[in-house]
């Protein structure tokens, strides 16, 4: 274990307390990130997607998509995550896995505060996985509206532990997050929808401005022959398919989301989102129909099922 604050310190991490965030949208906002994850992208009055751009009785009556609640975590990693201890370049890091459960509808505006705190960390020799877990409770009430557990990729920040034993430290339910397991059968239904070239431009507009996503010469630098997709970005893309094919609709069906990103995805691919019901659990997994690679993989649990399904 090293002295300095630029060696790799466990007791310094673990005792640091990661400071509140704040987080304020309306209705404008949950827009925005709807049309980001391409809601009547490719049917301007598809009226499964239209609830979530507009109400014709006021914008406070739009609809609010589940995976609008991973934006509240943005801040903590987007804005430099300062870890004393633990060092890592944050132009290498890629989004690996984002967890979110959800205790109540989310509002069409909120002001919230976020209380953050480091879930893990592990030492892969190649790479670190660092986990971050935001409790958001909503100003004025208090009252706790969801908790995102996200998953980091940073690659060349491993090898800072003993390599005989790599640091591993988890602070949450083995059973939450993992990679899932895909069923042999047929699905249950499938989804296909097309991203735009755009997409990525217009998904940022949601706050994660990282030029990895919008900037040639940086994607290049940090390994990609163009700018990517963002992972949330994908998530939105595949939640949406399984509200519109399993949830007939109903984004409050949505209790529990899990993702793990296993490729890049570039702006203008297709997605084809194949999903299972298992009991209360939708199993799913999204894959680029051009290249036919499996991008996202992951479930969604739900409160309830329609009895037509
Ligand atoms: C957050 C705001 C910023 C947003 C940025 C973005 O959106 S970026 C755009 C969105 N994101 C993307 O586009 C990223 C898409 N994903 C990828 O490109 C690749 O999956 C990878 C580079 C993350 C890892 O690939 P690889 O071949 O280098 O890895 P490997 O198979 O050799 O495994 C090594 C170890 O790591 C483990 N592990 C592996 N994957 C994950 C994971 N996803 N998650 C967690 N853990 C993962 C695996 O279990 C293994 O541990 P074990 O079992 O030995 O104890």
């Amino acid at each position: 274990m090293g002295t300095s604050d630029s060696e790799f310190n466990s007791d310094l991490l673990l005792a640091h307390k990661l400071p509140e965030t704040r987080y304020t949208y309306n209705e404008r906002d949950v827009a925005i990130y709807a049309l980001g994850i391409g809601a009547c992208g490719q049917d301007a009055v598809d009226s499964d997607e239209l609830k979530f751009v507009y109400h014709r009785n006021g914008q406070d009556l739009i609809q609010v998509l589940p995976t609008f609640a991973s934006l509240f975590t943005l801040g903590s990693l987007t804005e430099g995550l300062d870890l004393p201890g633990f060092k890592y370049d944050p132009s290498l890091l890629l989004h690996g896995q984002q967890y979110i459960e959800i205790y109540r509808p989310l509002p069409s505006k909120a002001s919230l505060v976020n209380k953050v705190s480091l879930a893990g960390l592990q030492d892969k020799g190649k790479a670190a996985i660092l986990e971050l877990e935001t409790r958001s409770y909503e100003e004025g009430s208090g009252e706790l509206l969801c908790m995102n557990r996200t998953t980091v990729f940073l690659r060349g920040a491993g090898g800072f532990s003993n390599s005989s034993q790599p640091f591993s430290y988890k602070n949450y339910p083995s059973n939450q997050g993992l990679a899932v397991k895909i069923p042999q059968r047929q699905p249950l239904t499938v989804c296909e929808e097309r991203t735009q070239p755009s997409q990525a431009l217009l998904y940022r507009l949601s706050g994660d401005y990282n030029p990895l996503h919008s900037d040639p010469e940086f994607a290049k630098l940090a390994g990609f022959p163009r700018p990517i997709l963002h992972g949330l970005c994908t998530l939105g893309f595949a939640i949406k398919a399984i509200i519109k094919c399993v949830c007939k609709g109903d984004p409050t069906a949505v209790k529990t989301i899990s993702g793990r990103f296993l490729t890049t995805v570039f702006p203008g691919e297709t997605l084809i989102t194949e999903m299972w019901l298992e009991g209360l659990r939708v199993i799913y997994q999204t894959k680029v129909k051009e290249r036919n690679k499996t991008v996202l993989a992951g479930y969604v649990d739900i409160r309830g099922l329609s009895s037509s399904l």
